[in-house]
Parts: C-alpha cells; sequence; structure tokens
C-alpha cells in the first residue's frame, strides 16, 4: 500500500477536500482497496459530524492552523481517539508516520505528534457542543421551529445514521430489522452485501422518509406512472413493486445507470427516460407523477455532513425556481382526476410548503390532500413536513404533498 492509499490519509483528503469546498463524492482519491476506501469514508463522516468538536480541542494547542492537509489529518486522529476510543498509541504513531511518508506534509510530523499526544489526554470530549448548522440555515430553522427544534435537529444529525430498507411486497425484512413507518431499520455499520435477502433483490436501501412519497400515490396495478426525477430509482423501485407501468425520467445519464443496475437487482421493469423534464412530454396523459425534485438536500445532512460546508443561500434561490418550473410541468401531464406527489428532501419551506401554496394559486381546480403518515406533521397548505428530529433514531428532514387534478 503506498502512502496516499492509507485509510487514514484518504481521509484527511477528504475532509481537506470538503473544507476546501467539494462534495464527498467529488474528492479524488487515488485506486485503492474498496475496503480502505470505505474505512476511510466512514472516518471523513465522521470527522466532519464532529468538526466543531475537533476545532474546540486543536485550537488551543496549537499557535495557529497547519496547512489543510495537516490539520485535517489531525482531526481524523482526534476523533479516532475521542469519539471512537482507538488506542493512542496506534492512532498518534500511524498518523504521525502517514504525515512523515508524504514531502507535502512531512515537515509537520512533529507537531502532529505532540499535539496529538496531548489530544489523548482530553476530557470531556462528550460534552462538547455537537456540530451546529451552518449559520444561514440555524437562523432561518429557528425562526420556523425555535432554538429547542434547531437544538434537536443538531442532535439528530450528530447521531451515525442507521440503515433503512424498503421491501418488495410479500418479502420478508432481514432478521433484527425493527418497522419504522412504512420501512425496516438496522443498526449502522451493517455489511448491507451480507445481509440475505440483498443478492435476491428483496429489498433496497432507502431512507424511512424518502420511502413516504410514493406510499401517497396509493398505485394500482397497471396505472400509468410517471417518475420524474427518479435516479437513482428508490421511488421508482416502490412504484414499479405495486405493478404500476413507470417511466422513470432524469437528466442525469450517470445517475440513471444505477438506476437500471437497481431495477436489475431487484428484478423489477420502468421504462427509462434520459432527458430534462422541461422540455420533454410522455405520449398520452398519465394517471400519477412523483416529482422529487432537486433540492437544497438539507433534509439529509444527517446522511452527508459535507453538505453544510458546500451548500450555500445563493444555490437555494437557484433551485426554487427551478422546482415551480418542474411543478407546472408535471401537472400538465396528469389525466383530468391524475394525481402527483411533490416532495423535497429539503428542510426549507420555500422548497416545500411554499411551493405548493404557489402551485395551488396558480392552477385553480388543483386541490392539496395528504392523508395523515406515521411520522411528521400536517401543513396548512395540505402537505405534510418531516423533521430529523421526528424519529429517536433520527429520519431524513422531507417536505411532501398529494395534489389532485379536478376531473
Ligand atoms: C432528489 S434527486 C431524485 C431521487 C430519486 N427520486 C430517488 O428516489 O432515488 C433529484 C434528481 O433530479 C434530477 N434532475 C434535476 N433537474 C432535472 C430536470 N430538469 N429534469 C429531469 N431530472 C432532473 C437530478 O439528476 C436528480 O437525479
Amino acid at each position: 500500500m503506498s502512502p496516499s492509499q492509507d485509510p487514514r490519509r484518504m481521509a484527511a483528503t477528504l475532509v481537506a477536500g470538503v473544507v476546501g469546498g467539494a462534495m464527498l463524492p467529488e474528492v479524488p482519491l487515488p485506486p485503492a482497496d474498496p475496503a480502505d476506501r470505505a474505512r476511510a469514508q466512514r472516518l471523513a463522516l465522521a470527522t466532519l459530524r464532529n468538526f466543531a468538536r475537533t476545532q474546540a480541542v486543536l485550537a488551543p494547542l496549537m499557535a495557529r492552523e497547519p496547512a489543510p492537509l495537516v490539520m485535517a489529518a489531525l482531526r481524523v486522529a482526534t476523533v479516532e481517539l475521542l469519539e471512537l476510543g482507538e488506542a493512542p498509541h496506534g492512532v498518534v504513531s500511524a498518523t504521525v508516520n502517514g504525515l512523515k511518508a508524504d514531502r507535502q506534509t512531512a515537515r509537520a510530523a512533529g507537531l502532529a505528534n505532540a499535539v496529538l499526544r496531548r489530544v489523548a489526554g482530553v476530557e470531556g470530549w462528550a460534552d462538547l457542543p455537537v456540530q451546529p448548522l451552518p449559520g444561514w440555515l440555524r437562523r432561518r430553522l429557528r425562526g420556523l421551529w425555535g432554538e429547542e427544534v434547531v437544538k434537536a435537529i443538531e442532535a439528530a444529525h450528530h447521531r451515525t445514521p442507521p440503515l433503512d430498507l424498503s421491501l418488495k411486497p410479500g418479502k420478508t425484512a432481514p432478521e433484527g430489522a425493527e418497522p419504522v413507518a412504512s420501512s425496516w431499520r438496522l443498526p449502522a455499520g451493517v455489511q448491507v452485501s451480507a445481509l440475505p435477502g440483498f443478492a435476491e433483490g428483496d429489498w433496497w436501501i432507502q431512507d424511512a422518509a424518502a420511502a413516504l412519497p410514493a406510499t401517497l400515490l396509493a398505485v394500482q396495478p397497471g396505472e400509468t406512472v410517471l417518475d420524474l426525477c427518479a435516479a437513482p430509482g428508490g421511488k421508482t423501485m416502490q412504484l414499479a413493486a405495486r405493478g404500476a407501468e413507470v417511466t422513470a425520467l432524469d437528466l442525469s445519464a450517470p445517475r440513471l445507470k444505477r438506476l437500471s443496475e437497481n431495477l436489475a437487482r431487484t428484478g423489477l421493469s420502468a421504462r427509462i427516460v434520459t432527458a430534462d423534464a422541461l422540455d420533454w412530454s410522455p405520449e398520452a396523459p398519465v394517471d400519477a407523477v412523483l416529482l422529487d425534485a432537486p433540492c437544497s438536500a438539507t433534509g439529509t445532512i444527517r446522511r452527508h455532513p459535507d453538505l453544510p460546508f458546500v451548500r450555500k443561500p445563493a444555490d437555494v434561490e437557484a433551485l426554487t425556481a427551478l422546482q415551480g418550473q418542474l411543478l407546472d410541468r408535471a401537472l400538465g401531464f396528469l389525466r383530468p382526476g391524475g394525481r402527483l406527489v411533490y416532495c423535497t428532501c429539503s428542510l426549507l419551506p420555500e422548497e416545500g410548503e411554499a411551493q405548493v401554496s404557489a402551485a395551488l394559486q396558480r392552477h385553480p381546480g388543483l386541490t392539496a390532500g395528504t392523508p395523515a403518515l406515521p411520522l411528521g406533521r400536517a401543513t396548512p397548505e395540505g402537505g405534510w413536513r418531516l423533521r430529523p428530529d421526528d424519529h429517536e433514531g433520527g429520519i431524513d428532514g422531507f417536505y411532501m404533498a398529494l395534489l389532485r387534478q379536478r376531473g
């Protein structure tokens, strides 16, 4: 293994990349053993979930912050020592040797050795505040729901998320899975491909909140359903599993490739279309549309702790304009009396409640009436709101609304 393929070093590269403004999947890593890459990914996720805590521990131990890659390596090691409880000698020597092995970071090895020996003796880690939301989002959510709810959301983001599964009808969940809403939940850290039913395609991974919008459509066998913005296909599989004739459309060919692979593994079928939903039309009006619109994804921070480092308020403005256009276009694909579920994995009302309120104003004859779901709360315009603190084990934040066109 070359030094650059060491999991700790790859984790530091990932953390430094995110601090530099990239989402985790965008940070280039050297070709490496999949198990080492997976370990690097887990370490990076744990470090990003504990970023503020690492700052609180490391800042007083250094006169000034070292270069980004060195700082990231110190953060990773701090998390290994204080969060994951790994043996100090092993973590300190491996981190120091890793820094020494690379010309870029070798000069910092002495500093790292001194700092990490002191980190190993730090007490009170678990009492440090958890990772706060970025200021702009925190202020926004505090205005909506108050400080206590924001703290509960931050506490939910701090926990490593469990593994949620959606089952094909008639299949049984792996042993030990607990029901959550319409899904099944296993503890974090389970090796997915080793679970019974994976190879057979009896289930797929999907957050329990993300599984709820498709249930609202209550599709019947043979109904024509358009899944706009479909990839990588969690909701397409739910619709196809209920016997609907599904067209799965998405702008992104690479993401649709993952959708095809998911369908192949689960033995489900859908027609796949690579297109921009704003330039495309179905041959005939459809019974139902699912619009899982592109959004800020601020509801998924517990699974994507890199997101707060990268997402900016200006991104949301561009997305809200697109969401309104997609919603108008999608409503135009429905037959009279047809139904549409609009959803986003965002915590922001401009991507949820406000989109549906505005669509109801623009489209006379359109009504919203979302049936009560096992988690979350009804919203005044007829939609449904889920927050990450709505389940003790955490759940993605989501907005969803069932809309019906006049018959
Ligand atoms: C929230 S994700 C969809 C997740 C998916 N529904 C699932 O359950 O697996 C949003 C998707 O919208 C797609 N998208 C964004 N703009 C689009 C457009 N104008 N037309 C079609 N798809 C678009 C993105 O490529 C992305 O895959």
